[in-house]
């Protein structure tokens, strides 16, 4: 099956300037996966490791200092094969926002106005992407929409602050799925609500998936909700891929320590005893270390790991992994230490490459 996006060899870089001093971010730094169509897609990751700047690129919000540098994010569907990454910011409003990508973020607000009524915004929604002509034909097709997403044709109705959390975050899903769009963006969206409001907001999120067969791109930190909802994850670090997997393999049968670290985090049933966090805390990405972004903080770190970038292992169910000491383990090659390499990231290749 061709994948609906396919994001290869990708790099954001923000380049900040303070005190007559320029800095560059590296916050996505050579980063390849590919979403398939009736799929969700999970991402994982520490707060700093890149979630939010690799969903910027994919969803066109490109603005200054962020630049893309290098890279493609290819989007194909009927009718459409574009690499978004060279698409302009109006571009992509018109042809993309809303009917082929979606977006739902973390406490709806910043896309419900909180002083006109919910139909309202979704009339303005429909208006400027669609044209909105027949009004009484609009309100049935709204309450058909809501209806078959469980919701109450009665919301429409209201303002904002007169919902819950929960039933305001499904309302941002409803309108996010107005146009069934190929691929939805959900990024952190359960993460401000309780836990048994948040089991009803990802539950609404898969079954629109299932019926709709299109793609769901998740991102949050949270490793139990990636458990329960995604069908394969993604575990970033320092804006690069650690591991990729099907949602089983990364649970049962993790091999990055990074996700080691991330699943052996979560509390479990029963457990009286503090779980052991790892020490230390994710690079500075204007100086990330040489090497694996993450040796600094491994259990595992070889002298190899400090100075030689880990190439991506490609193992058994679509399973990839980039670790010098998985390597080891699965009887592969592996690179001797670079010993010209001194320390602060001289032996990654990224180092010396310039924003274009
Ligand atoms: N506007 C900006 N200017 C400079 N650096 C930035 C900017 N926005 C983010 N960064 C840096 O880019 C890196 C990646 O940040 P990003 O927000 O993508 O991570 P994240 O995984 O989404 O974290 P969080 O969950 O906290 O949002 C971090 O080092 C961050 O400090």
């Amino acid at each position: 099956m061709e994948p609906l996006l396919s994001v290869t060899d990708l790099k954001a870089y923000y380049r900040t300037e303070a005190y007559g001093v320029s800095r560059t971010v590296r916050a996505v730094d050579g980063v390849s996966f590919d979403l398939y169509p009736n799929e969700i897609y999970g991402l994982a990751g520490e707060s700093s490791c890149g979630k939010t700047t690799l969903i910027k690129v994919i969803s066109g919000n490109i603005k200054n200092p962020l630049r893309v540098v290098d890279g493609q994010v290819r989007f194909t569907a009927p009718g459409i094969d574009r690499d978004l990454a060279t698409m302009t910011t109006d571009e992509l409003r018109k042809t993309m926002r809303w009917k082929r990508i979606s977006y739902v973020m973390q406490g709806s607000m910043s896309v419900l106005n909180p002083v006109r009524r919910i139909v309202h915004t979704f009339a303005d929604i429909v208006a400027t992407h669609r044209g909105l002509r027949d009004r009484a034909a609009f309100r049935k097709e709204m309450s058909d929409h809501l209806a078959r997403l469980g919701l109450p044709s009665e919301v429409l109705r209201s303002f904002p602050h007169q919902l819950s959390g929960g039933m305001r975050q499904r309302v941002a899903i409803a309108l996010a799925t107005i146009f069934q769009p190929n691929l939805i963006i959900a990024d952190e969206p359960t993460t401000a609500l309780d836990v048994v409001v948040q089991r009803g907001v990802l539950q609404l999120l898969k079954q629109i998936q299932a019926d709709s067969g299109n793609t769901v791109l998740l991102v949050t930190h949270d490793m139990a909700v990636h458990a329960n909802v995604a069908d394969r994850v993604m575990i970033m670090y320092a804006g690069r891929i650690m591991e990729e997997g099907l949602t089983e393999t990364i649970f049962q049968a993790p091999r990055h320590p990074y996700t080691k670290h991330l699943i052996g985090s979560l509390p479990k049933i029963g457990e009286r005893t503090a779980r052991q966090g790892l020490p230390g805390s994710p690079p500075n990405l204007s100086d990330p270390p040489a090497g694996c972004r993450f040796h600094p903080r491994c259990p595992a770190a070889m002298d190899v790991c400090r100075t030689v970038v880990p190439e991506t292992l490609h193992l058994v169910n679509r399973h990839r992994v980039a670790c010098h000491a998985v390597a080891l383990e699965e009887g592969l090659p592996v690179p001797e230490p670079d010993l010209t390499a001194a320390g602060g990231g001289a032996a990654d290749p990224n180092r010396t490459e310039d924003l274009r």
